[in-house]
């Protein structure tokens, strides 16, 4: 399953329709678009009434005069016409592109605003697709589609009304053509609404794929996997290959059909017509006004079948971005939480009976967790692996909310403070750092724009970060995509850095030295151990070493805090604590010897792929 939480499907168009408060800002261009866009199919429906004219006057009668004002006459409504759908293409496109851009931010506003959760459920890829390739699906029918429905409609009335009264035996012939139109519209929409949604599923997939691919180039590589990657892809591919081409033989068919009305009905009338002009029904110039206007129509007929696609994929464009849009952020301010300031933090955190489990696992990873850490306090979290470590620090910046019990600050449940004031006093960095390929400098400020030099220059040398100076434009390097142009080690500097700069009144810190060298951890721990002085602190770690940071230690087996005590005494008195520690050392040391990297995350700088900001 690729897209979780769907809701149960919409009524056909509503989600469609729910879209218009994003138009409704563009009315009035959009009316003067209508007005302009009539404008021009009068001027066009006009010319074939002129020729009738010219036919039954001037040309009968060997009339030249009357022939040049016509002529005249039909040459200005052609220009007209060139002109207005000059004005009509422009003032469309640039609207709809208006429209586009405004439901494109919401897309992104929103998704920044829901919660983790959500993001581990839903693929990224599904996410793009629908920020990117279905927004340009309700572009193209606002600007083209719904236009060309009204104006083809209206065109298709207005002919026919000509048509019956010009000659109304044959005109009424032309408006029973719309019976079959409208059979074969009944069915082509049923039909292609469930091809149009599973495409852009589709398309979806391989957008995730792809992506993944990308980012994970350097792993496909080295594990020697692109030909299984490669195979994978082909499949999706041909997949999404597949159903486009059902769509389209779906519209070739029904294109086919609209367009033997119109000519069927053509012959019939040219059949028809011929006796009518003999038997004085009808004059030649009224029959060849009734031909051309009712070649008039091939068009707007035609075109029925792709706007009625449009329509469709429009319609579940709409539904998968407002699947999206639909789905409320959990994690958001209480009504009555209050703002918090670093210079009021004490820093007395508390975990009280807290139970979490993520959604869809049978059973809880953190049960009754109960842990009191002092002001100023660093807390280290030892573990085994998958005991929860991770989860219980993501409690803390409110990544995840508690099902059952609280976490408090300073005495104050988390979720009764404001999320922006908790997130701006809690620094934090986990285990897999993660930089944005924007400038060294802007990836430091991420949770503090107002740092200044020097404030970034003492988390710099927390962190043993000084590397960065030594990269070609310095703060202002830019690192690659995910800071990939770094080092493993080079990268968890900078995010230790990140979390310390501005001095939080409570540091999260997951693993941050675990990429580093002996050397290297030695410094950034003396260095570390200055900025836990004054504030709390939690520091899941795994070496004995990096344990010395810390005032007390918490053993978390399986969920539960099983021994909370020094180092010392934990060592002393608690078996399962040696085990762990020693066993995490020993998968450190081998990990170490095989990873041929480690001397070069030192600090020297690896500046290739680096450009300036
Ligand atoms: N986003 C998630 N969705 C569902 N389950 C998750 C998620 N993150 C972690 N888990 C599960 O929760 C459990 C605890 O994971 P967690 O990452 O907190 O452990 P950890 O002690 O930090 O492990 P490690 O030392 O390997 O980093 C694991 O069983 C893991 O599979």
């Amino acid at each position: 399953m690729t897209i979780p939480e769907v809701p149960p499907r919409p009524p056909f168009g509503h989600n469609l329709w729910r879209l218009r408060r994003y138009v409704r800002p563009y009315t009035g261009q959009l009316g003067w678009l209508l007005v302009v866009a009539f404008a021009a199919t009068g001027a066009s429906l006009a010319v074939p009434l002129i020729i009738r004219q010219v036919i039954d006057g001037p040309i009968a009668n060997r009339d030249p005069g009357g022939l040049y004002r016509l002529g005249v006459l039909a040459l200005l409504l052609g220009l007209a016409e060139a002109v207005l759908i000059f004005v009509r293409r422009w003032v469309q496109s640039s609207t709809a592109l208006a429209i586009e851009s405004a439901i494109r931010d919401d897309i992104y506003a929103h998704l920044q605003r829901l919660h983790v959760g959500f993001h581990d459920r839903w693929q990224s890829g599904q996410l793009l697709s629908r920020a990117t390739a279905d927004l340009s699906v309700i572009r193209r029918f606002l600007s083209f589609g719904l236009l060309f429905l009204i104006v083809n409609t209206a065109t298709y009335l207005a002919v026919v009304g000509l048509l019956i009264h010009l000659y109304w035996p044959l005109g009424l012939l032309v408006a029973a053509s719309a019976v079959p139109l409208f059979t074969v519209s009944r069915r082509f929409t049923r039909s292609y609404l469930a091809a149009s949604r599973q495409m852009q599923d589709e398309q979806g997939d391989l957008t995730t794929l792809i992506e993944e691919s990308t980012q994970g180039l350097r792993t496909i590589k080295s594990f020697g996997r692109r030909p299984e990657m490669a195979h994978r892809f082909a499949v999706r591919a041909r997949q999404l290959h597949d159903t486009a081409t059902g769509k389209g033989r779906l519209i070739a068919r029904t294109s086919a059909e609209f367009d033997l009305v119109p000519n069927l009905t053509l012959a019939v009338v040219l059949v028809a017509g011929a006796p009518a002009v003999a038997y004085g029904k009808l004059t030649i110039g009224e029959l060849v006004a009734f031909v051309t206007l009712q070649l008039m129509l091939i068009w707007p007929i035609e075109s029925l079948g792709w706007i009625i696609a449009n329509g469709q994929e429009a319609v579940t464009a709409a539904d998968r971005i407002q699947e999206v849009l639909d789905t409320a952020p959990t994690i958001v301010d209480r009504p009555h939480a209050v703002p918090l300031r670093r210079a009021a933090v004490h820093g007395d955190l508390r975990f009280e009976r807290v139970t979490f489990g993520y959604p869809g696992l049978a059973r809880p990873v953190l049960h009754e967790v109960t842990l009191a850490v002092r002001p100023g306090e660093t807390m280290a979290i030892v573990g085994a692996t998958g005991s929860g470590k991770t989860t219980l620090l993501s409690l803390v910046p409110r990544l995840y909310d508690v099902d059952a019990g609280r976490i408090s600050l300073d005495g104050q449940d988390i979720r009764d403070l404001q999320l922006a004031g908790l997130r701006r006093v809690v620094g934090v960095a986990f285990e897999e750092p993660t930089l944005f390929s924007m400038s060294v400098r802007e990836n430091l400020t991420l949770g503090r724009p107002d740092a200044d030099d020097d404030a970034i220059r003492d988390a710099l040398a927390v962190a043993q970060a000084d590397f960065v100076y030594g990269l070609p434009w310095g703060l202002e390097t830019r690192v690659g995509e995910q800071g990939l142009s770094l080092s493993g080690g080079q990268r968890q500097r900078l995010a230790l850095a990140r979390a310390v700069l501005g001095q939080p009144g409570v540091l999260v810190l997951d693993d941050p030295l675990s990429a580093l060298d002996v050397h290297t951890e030695a410094l950034v721990e003396a260095a570390l151990s200055r900025v836990l002085r004054d504030t709390t602190a939690l520091l899941v770690v795994h070496r004995p070493s990096t344990v010395a940071l810390a005032d007390r230690v918490a053993l978390l087996a399986d969920g539960r805090i099983t021994a909370v005590g020094t180092h010392s005494e934990l060592l002393a008195t608690v078996p399962d604590y040696r085990a762990v520690l020693s066993a995490t050392e020993a998968a450190d040391t081998s990990a170490r010897a095989g990873e041929p990297d480690a001397a070069g995350l030192t600090g020297e700088s690896d500046a290739s792929g680096l450009i300036r900001s």
